[in-house]
């Protein structure tokens, strides 16, 4: 008898890796869309999920974060997670409850995909391999943090521009260009907050063109409390190289340039934006918060290293300033590999160990000073975070996803570990050098922690955090004692169904969503929130360029948008 596989026609949706025109949609059959990384594409809410435990009753607020979620099957069958759709989920906590609520950001690529009902956009930060039909529309998609910033969230990707969402409802209001202030092709995730000034410090890199061509431009801005841009200015990067994070003391920004190269030549090709350079030092640009001129930046390097995220950042009596972030030794995105790499070859996931290090800078030494670190952990972990009222101080407490290979990992239930095996979660203190660990059991890893402010002193509070519940493609939410870790979660929130490995997240207190709220509600106030009215100064180029009938531009031949 025939089998129903025989019957059925079988329909090959790639071709060469790259996708035939079907009206079919399917997945690739590949890791990144398999398992816990299998695509959620949820929007929706639920109010009061399951808890075990006590949500403390005095957290008030809501925690948001975001997470990479193809909406349709990419172009190329190869794609990375990196290259997926945000979709912002907010966990609102009140009174002991807990509600869900789950949207895409509505960036340009998501409205014009969804109009074709297919992936118009190609490789991650490629646009020489998309659709025609979106040439100049911008490609961010708005995955990898969510920060909210006078009343709104905005949703980020450092390829393009913010987008702005109502914190509430999760709908989209447009791209946000702080009322036109600011044009860089090219935005942070992560900008920071100075909780004294209320001053957002943010950055763009390879900003001198479209944000994906390769520029060696860097841009710098402060937007102050009241959302007037007080400082911008342009300084020039060594290579363009990724600066994915960043760390803010009273008077410096300190910018991470990992050893990742874009060049304009590969991407022509249709090739990776990034290339990892294993004989490339890992670099530290520090500007002045203030007055910044483009000569004032100053680089400091240290042997080939990965950057993670940054833990804090503050200034010495003395005046040197101590920035700490995780190092890996090695390529952590291996999806980005050399580029005289053996034609063929699959980039491996490389074995890697990620310490916490410290750096001690004295910006009166000469640029290109070589520095070693000052003090690192033996650990391996990643997503660092601390209590954010202590950005630009002296702090001692931070938090992290702890890999701990030494615990018991079901692999016959899980696989290999979806994301990296973030297996613990890590409570460190500076001062006495003590770790505090919880450890989620053989088929569990965790996501980016964030903490929760509760008491006046430094760590008081909670520690909130996705957990991934591997075996059953579930996710829990857990909410412990910040000091107290290894005494287990206060509360575990049951989500009944899995979302995805997400990025960053944030929590924001209730009344200061309240107090936004009615401040763009009353009459005579500052109305609002405004998405971008003009599109950006790349987008007209690009418009005359072709009504002039002039080749293309990019930021490596001096175009930039300043
Ligand atoms: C974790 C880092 C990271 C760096 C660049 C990205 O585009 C990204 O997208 C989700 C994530
Ligand atoms: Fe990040």
């Amino acid at each position: 008898m025939a089998h129903i596989h025989d019957l059925a026609p079988r329909i090959t949706h790639y071709h060469a890796g790259v996708r035939n025109p079907t009206n079919q949609l399917k997945f690739p059959d590949t890791d990144v869309f398999k398992g816990f990384n299998a695509p959620s594409r949820l929007e929706g809410e639920i109010t009061d999920l399951e808890v075990d435990g006590t949500i403390p009753p005095e957290i008030d607020g809501t925690f948001y974060r975001i997470q990479p979620d193809h909406r349709y099957p990419p172009k190329f069958e190869d794609d990375l997670q990196f290259n997926g759709d945000g979709a912002v989920t907010a966990i609102r906590i009140q009174k002991g409850h807990a509600d869900f609520k789950q949207r895409y950001v509505r960036t340009e690529r998501h409205e014009a995909e969804t109009a074709e009902r297919r992936a118009l956009f190609g490789r991650y930060r490629n646009l020489y391999t998309d659709d025609e039909l979106v040439k100049g529309v911008i490609r961010t998609a708005s995955n990898t943090n969510v920060v909210f910033w006078r009343g709104m969230l905005l949703a980020m990707k450092e390829d393009g521009p913010p987008f702005a969402l109502d914190p509430v409802t999760l709908e989209t209001v447009g791209r946000y260009d702080f009322e036109g202030q600011v044009q860089s092709p090219t935005f942070t995730a992560h900008p920071k907050f100075d909780p004294v000034t209320g001053e957002m410090v943010c950055f763009g890199y390879e900003a001198g063109g479209n944000g994906n061509d390769a520029s060696n431009d860097i841009v710098v801005y402060t937007i102050n409390a009241d959302g007037v841009k007080t400082e911008e200015c342009w300084y020039k990067s060594p290579f363009c190289g990724m600066i994915h994070d960043c760390g803010i003391s009273e008077n410096y920004l300190v910018m991470p340039l990992t050893p990742l190269k874009c060049s304009l030549e590969r991407l022509k090709k249709g090739g990776n934006h990034w290339a990892w350079d294993p004989n490339e030092d890992q670099w530290y640009g520090v500007v002045p918060r203030r007055g910044g001129k483009p000569d004032d930046i100053k680089w400091f390097r240290s042997a080939n290293a990965f950057h993670g995220h940054t833990a804090g950042c503050y200034e010495t009596a003395n005046g040197s300033i101590v920035y700490d972030l995780t190092v890996a030794d090695g390529n952590v995105f291996f999806f980005f590999p050399p580029d005289d790499m053996p034609p063929g070859s699959v980039p491996q996931r490389n074995k890697l160990k990620s310490e916490t290090c410290r750096w001690v800078l004295d910006p009166s030494a000469p640029t290109g000073t070589y520095i070693t670190p000052e003090r690192s952990w033996n650990t391996s972990g990643e997503f660092s975070r601390i209590d954010d009222r202590l950005v630009t101080k002296r702090y001692d407490h931070f938090w992290q996803c702890k890999i701990d290979p030494a615990r018991e990992y079901d692999f016959a239930s899980c696989g290999p570990p979806a994301g990296g095996l973030f297996n613990c979660l890590g409570h460190y203190k500076w001062s006495d050098q003590s770790e505090d660990v919880y450890w989620a059991g053989p088929r569990a890893t965790f996501q980016e922690p964030t903490f929760i402010p509760g008491g006046k002193g430094e760590g008081e509070g909670w520690l909130i955090a996705l957990v991934n519940q591997l075996d059953v493609l579930r996710n829990d939410i857990m909410i412990f004692d910040a000091l107290e870790l290894s005494a287990g979660p206060v509360a575990t929130i049951r989500l009944p169904f899995k979302l995805k490995l997400g990025l960053h997240g944030n929590f924001v207190d209730h009344a200061d969503i309240a107090e936004w709220q009615a401040r763009r509600r009353q009459a005579g106030g500052i109305g609002p929130v405004k998405a971008a009215e003009r599109p950006l100064p790349w987008q007209l180029a690009m418009e005359s360029d072709a009504f002039n009938g002039h080749a293309e531009r990019n930021g490596e031949n001096g175009f930039s948008s300043h």
